[in-house]
């Protein structure tokens, strides 16, 4: 089992076998990390910060209650034959890593090879959210983003790059402020030819940031 299939797995079995808690035991879980920081939930300025992060944790972690497939179920085909790389670059990645529940903000960039429909360009950025917005290594997500597109829509390649920067490794632990990880997933005629591979990479360090 690899490492993709054995992430889905546990994704399935998890959203089957484990009950969401509460909203106010989520609160509670909060007051206690609140102590253990070292503070005092009781005082004015903490008050209300419980229901801010669960409310905040809602748009974080969004992703886990969308469904990829679902967004590029609608497909065009009166595209007059066009078959070149569809491509999106500079969408905003924000993540947060699995292992420290820390932000992960990056930019990602997706092109695939439409064989017949495309997909509407929105749909693209969507994929991305919905994988980023759940707790993540940088790996899973970059493939993921590609699975999805490659199941989904059975095109004749996907390419995926995602550049980030982790703040558990900027801000804490290792304190490198300024690392960057590069992660790439290729499929298809990407991965079988070299030169549009180098295309994708050019156009994608060409337009982001
Ligand atoms: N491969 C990969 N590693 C990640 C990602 N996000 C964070 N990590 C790493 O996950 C590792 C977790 O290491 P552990 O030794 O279990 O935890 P730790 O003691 O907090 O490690 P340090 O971060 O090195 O202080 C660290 O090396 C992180 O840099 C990611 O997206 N992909
Ligand atoms: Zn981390």
């Amino acid at each position: 089992m690899d490492a993709l299939t054995d992430k889905k797995t546990l994704d399935a079995a998890t959203a089957s076998t484990i009950a969401r808690p509460s909203r106010q035991e989520a609160e509670e879980a909060v007051r206690t990390l609140l102590r253990w920081a070292g503070d005092d939930p009781r005082r004015e300025g903490l008050i209300d910060t419980p229901k801010r992060v669960v409310k905040a944790y809602e748009e974080w972690f969004a992703g886990y209650s969308k469904d990829a497939g679902a967004e590029l179920g609608k497909v065009f085909e009166d595209v007059q034959g066009y078959d070149d790389m569809v491509m999106l670059t500079n969408m905003d990645v924000e993540s947060h890593c699995e292992h420290h529940m820390a932000p992960i903000l990056g930019t990602a960039c997706v092109a695939y090879l439409p064989d017949r429909a495309v997909v509407g360009i929105s749909k693209i950025a969507k994929v991305v959210e919905i994988f980023s917005k759940r707790l993540q290594t940088q790996e899973t997500m970059t493939a993921q983003i590609a699975d999805a597109i490659e199941e989904a829509m059975k095109p004749r390649g996907v390419a995926v790059f995602v550049d980030a920067k982790h703040q558990c490794m900027t801000t804490r632990g290792v304190h490198h402020p300024n690392v960057s990880t590069i992660t790439t997933t290729f499929t298809g005629e990407f991965k079988a030819n070299p030169e549009l591979r180098e295309r994708f990479m050019r156009l994608c360090e060409k337009n982001y940031r």
